[in-house]
């Protein structure tokens, strides 16, 4: 499998504290890679480097390697809107803009440019269909983003993260603050999105990776215990912590 996503030797500090240490990770394209540990291992952290959403962090020196599809991304000549464009992100918490819906998801393609009224109706149509949230607010798009529900608005954000066409989403606890059933739409729509885009997520909850993950990566104190195949990871670890950690012995 084609791996999209290399890092390779990376540190990151915040000010004296050294929150990852030498990672070396490859993220497969079209698969959905979790970060699993216990509350501040670092998953968010490194999340965060895929996108240098870090770089807005006061503070934060970063050594080593992420390169996406051959490129490295902390390079000198690297845009970084350009970057964030193809490396999109949803959060723990809905954050859609206080818009309406339609302007919530033709926010990114007018940044970058789309005016013509059909080229971006045919974006949203297509970014609501792809979040499977165009059935349900098809007929209210000028309806504010706020009034709907949670579980909506977070498809409304994967929507809008999609309308920019991006390869990578990168998802960062984006169903913990919702209910059983808006969650599971989320995972089952994460699940279709693997076909076209490469998907990284951070999760507290081990039932989540196990259930729509093809790998899992294993954190501890921000290092890289274990990576492997999700299925392989969960039932036969090498690594004691790792199989501590999953049957519940700490975190
Ligand atoms: N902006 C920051 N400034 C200083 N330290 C930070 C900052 N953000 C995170 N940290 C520290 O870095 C470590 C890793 O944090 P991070 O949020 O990446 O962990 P996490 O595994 O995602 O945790 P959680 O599961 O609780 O979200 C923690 O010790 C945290 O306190």
């Amino acid at each position: 499998m084609a791996v999209i996503i290399e890092i390779e030797r990376l540190q990151l500090y915040y000010g004296a504290f050294h929150a990852l240490k030498n990672v070396n990770l490859s993220i497969p394209e079209n698969n959905i890679t979790a970060f699993i540990g216990p509350s501040g291992c670092g998953k968010s952290t490194l999340l965060r480097t895929l996108n240098r959403m870090n770089d807005t962090i006061q503070g934060v020196r970063i050594e080593g390697d992420v390169t996406i599809q051959g490129r490295n991304i902390y390079a000198s000549d690297t845009e970084v809107e350009f970057l964030r464009k193809r490396v999109g992100m949803v959060f723990q918490q809905p954050n859609p803009f206080p818009k309406s819906i339609y302007d919530n998801v033709a926010y990114g393609p007018r940044l970058h440019g789309v005016t013509k009224k059909a080229d971006l109706d045919a974006l949203v149509e297509q970014s609501l269909r792809s979040a499977s949230l165009w059935h349900e607010v098809k007929d209210v798009l000028k309806k504010s983003a706020w009034s709907l529900s949670g579980g909506q608005q977070q498809r409304l954000c994967i929507a809008r993260a999609l309308a920019v066409e991006p390869e990578i989403l990168l998802m960062d606890e984006s169903t913990s603050a919702l209910d059983p059933i808006s969650t599971t739409k989320i995972e089952e729509l994460t699940r279709e999105l693997r076909q076209k885009y490469t998907i990284v997520m951070v999760t507290h909850n081990m039932h989540q990776a196990a259930r729509i993950s093809d790998r899992t990566v294993f954190f501890l104190n921000g290092e890289v215990v274990e990576a492997s195949e999700t299925e392989t990871l969960f039932r036969a670890p090498v690594d004691q912590r790792t199989e501590d950690y999953i049957s519940g012995r700490f975190g």
